[in-house]
């Protein structure tokens, strides 16, 4: 692990580090946001995935996040969007290949070599941030578009790694959408039957876990109604039950303007299950 940047913020640090990832197989750059508090005492972790084009960079530089993280004291974990590098496969346009890993496992040549986002997120990254930061093991996650997408099925997939899992105007359904038909069948392959595993309203039918999960969504984002469609997870978790908070912004779109508008109530709804005792 290697510091590249390193910032004073709001009375902690906001740091990026590089580290070469055994799962992706190629250097990664993650930001870390350390809390005031964690000079004295270990701190509960965030995970934040962003969308489409993101680098890490995105988060924390546009969120304002630190400001809520240090009031808090949580780490944040704001890693890349795909594995990077020149043996790393790309293709044509934002949607797929790097800064479009969709935060899956792909079994399909070429993309199945390096594109294991998901097994990084939820494994690799937990791992070294155990290892390198002064983390508790109490987790939450988020994320924006396809970073909500991916939060959402991190969360829906892994029963007991997450107390909370919340969103920004997230890729519900990929399957059924065409950033995510596009993606998955480039990484997943034809037999749709498979995209059922790295689609939340599949999942979320089938959940054995009633983990809380709040949404904001603007309600002028010009991918509303093509692209993240959040009112079929709304149906989806009324079918079985599953707690949701969704709420509809109106006037705003897509863009971090939004998310710097709501992050703070995402880390007020978080940290209720990061700072209980268990
Ligand atoms: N470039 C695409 C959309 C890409 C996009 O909106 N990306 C979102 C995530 S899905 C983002 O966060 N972009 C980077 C930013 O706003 O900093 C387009 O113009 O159609």
């Amino acid at each position: 692990m290697q510091r590249i940047e390193h910032h004073a913020s709001h009375g902690g640090w906001q740091d990026v580090w590089r580290h070469e990832s055994t799962v992706l197989g190629c250097t990664m750059n993650v930001g870390v946001y350390l809390p005031p508090q964690s000079a004295n005492r270990p701190c509960p972790v965030l995970y934040w995935l962003s969308g489409l084009t993101c680098t890490e960079q995105n988060f924390i530089t546009k969120a304002n996040a630190q400001r809520y993280a240090a009031e808090h004291g949580v780490i944040v974990i704001a890693p890349d969007t795909s594995p990077r590098g020149d043996q790393v496969p790309d293709a044509e346009g934002y949607d797929l290949g790097k800064g479009a890993g969709f935060y899956l496992d792909a079994t399909q040549a070429p993309w199945s070599a390096h594109y294991r986002m998901h097994d990084y997120v939820v494994n690799e990254l937990p791992a070294l941030v155990a290892a390198h930061f002064p983390a508790t093991d109490a987790r939450a996650i988020s994320g924006h578009s396809m970073g909500g997408h991916g939060a959402l099925v991190a969360a829906l997939r892994n029963p007991g790694r997450y107390r909370s899992v919340s969103a920004f105007s997230p890729i519900v359904a990929p399957s059924q959408v065409p950033w995510g038909r596009k993606a998955f069948a480039a990484y997943l392959g034809d037999d749709e039957s498979q995209w059922n595993a790295w689609d939340a309203c599949e999942l979320v039918a089938t959940a054995r876990e009633r983990l809380p999960l709040r949404i904001d969504q603007g309600g002028d984002d010009e991918f509303f109604d093509t692209q993240l469609q959040s009112g079929r997870l709304l149906a989806a978790c009324d079918a079985v039950d599953h707690p949701i908070d969704l709420r509809i912004r109106p006037g705003y779109d897509h863009s971090y303007y939004f998310i710097s508008s709501f992050i703070g109530e995402h880390f007020i709804f978080h940290m209720r299950q990061l700072n209980q005792a268990r």
